[in-house]
């Protein structure tokens, strides 16, 4: 095997997959800077999950909005719920893995809250209850995920935003992820604050 051939053509399928999903992705993903703009401008929070990697996504995100992106402005409410390994042990163990996410969403959406649902697949449990108790409460959805959608994209509304990134492995549906939530950073700082560094 020629390796340095084998991870160079990691690069030319990232760089299709960019600009692929930039072609399909750009709309929906402007429609989600203004939905969270307006909740977080309402005094609204964003609740965020996801697992493995996508859970280290949903807090760097989270990080960026509460922390700061790349200008400083007023803290913006947001919650990771993958980070609490106090919650996700007691609500795994008590009531299952399943509910991990879905409890502290009852516990803390309220309507007009937004929440962030990360899944390469659109298949992982315990994000697909998030999304039935964002439902519940009211609360607009925002799913990141790939290969299709999975469940998730069948399950959200007209009312949610789903950005799907074309392609079927997880690490390059991953890499467009932070792409896609870096980009909802800067967007909402360039309403924020306008849009010139
Ligand atoms: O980061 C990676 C693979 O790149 C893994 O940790 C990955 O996130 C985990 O296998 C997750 O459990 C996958 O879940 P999902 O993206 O299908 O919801
Ligand atoms: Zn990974």
């Amino acid at each position: 095997m020629d390796m340095t051939a084998h991870l160079a053509s990691h690069f030319d399928d990232a760089i299709d997959t960019f600009k692929a999903s930039a072609r399909e992705l750009a709309e929906p993903l402007a429609v989600a800077v203004e939905l969270m703009f307006a909740a977080l401008a309402n005094n609204n929070k964003i609740l965020a999950c996801g697992n493995g990697g996508s859970a280290a996504d949903a807090q760097h995100f989270i990080a960026e909005l509460v922390g700061r992106f790349e200008r400083d402005r007023l803290p913006l409410a947001g919650i990771a719920l993958n980070t609490d390994t106090s919650i996700l042990t007691a609500v795994g163990n008590d009531y299952g893995f399943n509910a991990i996410f879905e409890r502290q969403v009852n516990a803390l959406g309220q309507p007009g809250d937004i929440l962030v649902a990360i899944s390469t697949s659109g298949n992982s449990g315990n994000v697909i209850k998030a999304i039935e108790a964002a439902h519940d409460r009211e609360m607009t959805v925002i799913a990141l995920t790939g290969k299709g959608g999975g469940e998730i994209g069948a399950m959200l509304t007209s009312h949610d935003i789903h950005l799907c990134v074309p392609h079927d492995r997880t690490m390059r549906i991953q890499e467009v992820h932070i792409l896609l939530l870096h980009a909802l950073c800067d967007g909402i700082d360039a309403l924020l604050l306008g849009d010139t560094l």
